[in-house]
Order: C-alpha cells, then structure tokens, then sequence
C-alpha cells in the first residue's frame, strides 16, 4: 500500500452558463474545461515528492481531489489505501494540507484556531501537541494573539500548524513558502524536513525550484494537466541537463515532445 495513488484521475471543470436562458435551454452545453487529463502516479511512505508545473498545470486541482474538495471526473485517488471519496473520513483523517491561499477566521487566537481545527477531528485536549507545533513554527509567544493582528508570514506558520493538529502521516503543502521571508523559509523547511525524517510523507508544490532540488527526493511535472515527467530528482536532472533543476524544469515546459515518464 503507498501513501499516495492516483489512478487515471481526470478533471473537466463544467462550463458556467452566461445567463439562466442559456442554463434552461436544451441547446449542447459548451465543453467544459479539462484541469487534469488522465494522471496516474504513486508516492510511498516516507517520500518527499516534489509536484511542479507552471501556473494553471493543475496541480491545486489535484490537491483539491486528494482532500476531498474537488471530485475527479474520472479515475481514483487513494490516501493510505483510503478511497478519497468512498472512504472520506479515513482519507481526511490520513492528510493534512497546507493551503495556498491564507483563510483564517478573524475573530480567534491563534490557540483557539487550533483547538477548533482539533475538534473537526475529534480529538480534544490535544494542548500538548499544539504548543509543540507551535513551538516548532516559531508561534509560542503567538498562542494567545488575535489572527488578525499576525502578520502574513505568522498567518502562514498557522496555517502549516493547523494541518499537523491531527499528526497525519501524509502532509501536502501548496505553495508554502509564497511570500515568506528566508527566516520562516528555513524553519519551516527545517520543520517539514525533520516530519519528513520522522517518517511523514510529504507533497510539496512550489515555484521555488531550488527548494524543490534540494528537497524532494522525486519529482512529477504536470503540463496542461497531463504528466510530463516523473522520476527521482537526479535522473531527471542527469536526463535533461542544464544547471539545476530550474532549467531542467524550463526545458521540460519548452519542449513539446518531452516525455519522461519513468518512476
Ligand atoms: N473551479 C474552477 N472552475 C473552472 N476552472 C477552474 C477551476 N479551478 C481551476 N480551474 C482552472 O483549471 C486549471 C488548473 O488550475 P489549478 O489551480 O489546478 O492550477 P495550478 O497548477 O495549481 O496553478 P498555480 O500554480 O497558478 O497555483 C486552470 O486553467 C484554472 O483556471
């Protein structure tokens, strides 16, 4: 069983009518839009797995099908062996995702926000691993601070706490480090890293490249919701050449042939 298994997942964003006349018409639907097309990989327990791809690849979509947000028009996503749709509850239970974007409810401390997110999974006087994590993301003197009074990056920190509440063995972070400072970069890096070590899977997006290089020991590019290459990150690296992997990465993206799909 592996951490991660997507199964020929294919996602079609159905068209928003312009007007109801054109909602109630029995005239053919526009098509709708294709995010993801026919993507199928797996990642293992204890990996970091890099998920690259310029903007609009898809790969938030993806992430939205593995926590349940989005449904695949077809194909089947597994978390820990648990269905994402057939067996939801396990399969939350086994994530935790970082967002993108940062939402936070503004009238909580930053304790509260986290004691609320512990109890969307039952788990009550959960304090000790709280103040842990807390303490990890640099956010012990913030426990009691009001949400809106932090700022971007401290937000950030909350949100990468709140999905650790429930210590799930897999973690995904969509774009964690956008608009982070070098300081949050690298205790978050070292944070992530030492879960990673403790034997957390973790999916990483990112458009730093060279926090990918150095990160994720195997990468996936998507292109138009398709998987253009996947492999460990020194074969794709030794595969492509060019400096590092932010070149490997604009070759890939350039050259319509390339398809390197080997692991
Ligand atoms: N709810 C939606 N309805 C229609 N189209 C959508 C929806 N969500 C995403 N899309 C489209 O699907 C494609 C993939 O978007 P997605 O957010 O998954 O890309 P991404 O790789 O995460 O991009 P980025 O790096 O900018 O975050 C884009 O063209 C986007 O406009």
């Amino acid at each position: 069983m592996s951490a991660l298994t997507l199964e020929h997942i294919s996602k079609i964003y159905a068209p928003r009518p312009r007007s109801m006349t054109e909602w109630l018409s029995s005239a053919p639907k526009a098509k709708g839009f294709q995010a993801l097309d026919d993507v199928s990989l797996t990642v293992e327990y204890g990996e970091f797995f890099g998920l690259l791809g310029p903007n609009g690849a898809g790969k938030t979509t993806l992430i939205s099908i593995l926590a349940g947000l989005a449904r695949a028009t077809s194909g089947t996503a597994r978390i820990c062996g648990y269905d994402v749709v057939g067996d939801f509850k396990q399969s939350r239970r086994s994530l935790g995702v970082v967002p993108q974007e940062i939402v936070y409810d503004p009238f909580f401390t930053v304790r509260e926000t986290l004691r609320l997110q512990s109890g969307y999974f039952g788990l009550r006087d959960n304090d000790d691993w709280i103040d842990e994590v807390l303490s990890n993301l640099g956010l012990a003197d913030k426990a009691d601070a009001n949400m809106r009074a932090l700022s971007g990056g401290m937000k950030r920190r909350v949100l990468v706490a709140q999905a650790l509440v429930h210590r799930p063995p897999v973690i995904i972070l969509d774009e964690p480090t956008a608009g982070v400072d070098v300081d949050l970069r690298r205790t978050l890096w070292e944070f992530i890293a030492r879960l990673n070590k403790e034997g957390h899977t973790i999916l990483l997006t990112t458009h730093y490249l060279e926090e990918a290089e150095a990160l994720c020991g195997r990468i996936a590019m998507l292109k138009g919701g398709r998987v253009v290459a996947l492999d460990t990150t020194q074969a794709l690296l030794a595969r492509v050449g060019g400096n590092d992997l932010e070149d490997a990465f604009v070759r890939i993206m350039h050259d319509d042939d390339f398809l390197g799909v080997t692991a």
